[in-house]
This record gives C-alpha cells, structure tokens and sequence, in this order.
C-alpha cells in the first residue's frame, strides 16, 4: 500500500481549488464537469500529483491519500444514495474528489448507476441492509471487481471517506493471493467464465438484457502480463461454463477472502483500488440512519477515457445504458 499524508498547506490549496471550482459555476454535466475537473487538478499541489503518478505508473493496488479537507459544517450522512442526491450532500467533497481523482485518471460514470451521476454516494439504506450493492451494512459485501461484466469498468475506484464512526473495514485481496494448482490457474486464464452486471445497475444494460442474462461472452478471470496478472472476479455475479472452471472459481474465492487486508477509512481518507489488480468489499456493521452513518463517496477512473468514446461511438462520460 502506498500512503500520502496532506500537510495543512496542501490541505488550503485543495480548499481553494475546491472554492473556485464551485465560485466557476461549473454544471453538473457529467463531460463538462469531469474536463474542467482534469484541468483544476493540474493546480493540486506538486507533491500529491508526483505521489499519485508515481502510483498509477508503479500500478500501486491500493493507494491512499490521507488528509483530503472535509466540510467542518458536512450535513448528516443522507440514507442512501438517493436522499444524497436530492439534498446536494457532501458536494464540497464531491468535488474534491472529483480533482484528486482527476489527478490520478478520467472521471466517468454509468447512465444506469445512481442516475448517471458522477459522484456516486455510498451509505447504508434501509431495505438494502443485506443486498449485494454497497447500500448494504448487515452483511458482508463480498470481494468483488467494480462492475465486472463490463469492458469499460474503471482502472481505479476512488473512495473519499466522510465518516465512519465504527472503523468499519473495506477488504481488499490481491491476484498474489492467488496460490492455484496450474490446472486452476490455467482454468482461469481461459474464457471459461460469464460475468453479469450487479444489482446496482438498473434497466437495460448494453449486452445484457437483464442481471440474469445468461448470455454474456465467455471471458477471463486472469488475464495480462504472465508475471503480474490482471483479475476479474466476482462470486456473486460470474458463472463457470463447465465443471473444471466451476472448482477454479470456487478455490479462487475461498483464497481471496480467506484473509484479506482491512483498510479502513478514516475521514478525509481517499482511496484509489486499482480495479484490474485487487478485489475489494466491505465488512459488515450495524446501520444507525440517525444522521452519523458511515459515507463515503465514490468515483470510477479510467486510465484513458477514449476507451469509453470508442466503444460507445461519443464523446460522453457515461457508460450507456
Ligand atoms: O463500502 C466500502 O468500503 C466499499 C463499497 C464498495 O464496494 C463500493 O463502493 O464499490
Ligand atoms: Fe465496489
């Protein structure tokens, strides 16, 4: 893990940058915003770009800068996403995070995610306390690759923590923890596996005609350079296509998450996962929805957006639907 600590200075430019930002006028339009975003985040101070060039270049599986300034007046924590978004909360820090993150890749988002909305909330819900999306508290989010059905899914997912008055664990585990016979490894190097989108992603989703669509492409779990391998995986949204690549799967999941890092986030901790290095998922906690929960928000990045232009034939940041 590779960590930066912001100094008081750095923390006032950050602030400024974030004043003026907002004193711009900036829309909310998920292109304009994310490209005035990249161009702010070339004042964010030298050090934190050198740190995180330096992570990007070292592909660093777990990043985190610490110290990224929150509102001292931050509203209570919103149930849900959409409570979130209806208020405008936290949207001091959302644009914090979308400059840091815009220091390390391209911003970009999902027309079925969160509305389309850039900057996605991420606090427990009532209802959701035991669903497989991050809304959930009482049970454990399993390891997982953000959004692995899709080849546009994001290189980092940055988390910007606000509050988490339990210390409550994000987990994360590496392709190192893969310790495979070469029948499995090999298993999993081969397109042996389906992969759908999660139960965050609502109506129709390019190639999928719903989260059950049994027809998705067969693909990898390892795939890249032989000596430092990429990953997809998750357990609860991929499908072996024949028996051999159904025990491969099975013993890569207990090797994954039979003991991941624990890195919890502290407020104004920012991580960046590197989603093609590590999985990541939550421990459990007992919600509160009395204004404290925890809440973090969330941005996906790119290393290059022109991925995303190309395979939707438009200049947009928002995966289509
Ligand atoms: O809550 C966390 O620590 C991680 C949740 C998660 O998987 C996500 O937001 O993508
Ligand atoms: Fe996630």
């Amino acid at each position: 893990m590779q960590r930066l600590q912001l100094t008081d200075a750095e923390q006032a430019e950050i602030n400024t940058l974030v004043d003026r930002f907002i004193a711009a006028g900036h829309d909310w339009d998920p292109l304009t915003a994310a490209e005035a975003a990249t161009a702010t985040a070339q004042r964010l101070p030298l050090r934190l770009r050198e740190f995180l060039t330096g992570a990007r270049t070292a592909e660093s599986g777990i990043t985190v800068v610490s110290g990224v300034p929150l509102d001292p007046r931050l509203a209570d924590t919103p149930i849900g996403w959409e409570a979130a978004a209806k208020s405008a909360a936290g949207r001091r820090e959302e644009i914090a995070l979308l400059l840091c993150g815009a220091a390390m890749g391209d911003p970009f988002g999902w027309e079925s995610q969160q509305e389309g909305r850039l900057v996605h909330d991420v606090s427990p819900s009532r209802g959701m306390e035991t669903s497989l999306t991050s809304a959930s508290s009482e049970k454990t989010l399993s390891l997982h690759t953000e959004d692995v059905f899709h080849p546009c899914r994001a290189d980092y997912v940055a988390l910007l923590c606000l509050r988490n008055p339990d210390g409550v664990a994000t987990t994360v585990a590496g392709v190192d923890a893969l310790r495979l016979s070469p029948e499995r490894r090999d298993a999993l190097t081969e397109p042996r596996f389906h992969f759908f989108p999660d139960d965050s992603h609502t109506g129709p989703i390019t190639g999928h005609t719903s989260g059950d669509d049994r027809e998705a492409e067969a693909d990898r779990v390892l795939f890249g350079p032989e000596q430092a391998p990429y990953l997809r995986f998750d357990v609860d949204f991929m499908e072996a296509a024949d028996p051999g690549a159904g025990d491969a799967m099975r013993a890569a999941d207990e090797l994954l998450s039979s003991s991941p890092d624990r890195v919890v986030l502290n407020p104004g901790d920012l991580v960046f996962i590197d989603n093609y290095k590590v999985v990541h998922g939550r421990a459990p906690f007992t919600p509160r929805y009395d204004g404290a929960d925890r809440w973090l928000k969330r941005l996906n990045l790119l290393r290059d957006v022109r991925r995303l232009y190309a395979r939707s034939n438009t200049r947009t940041r928002l995966v289509p639907a």
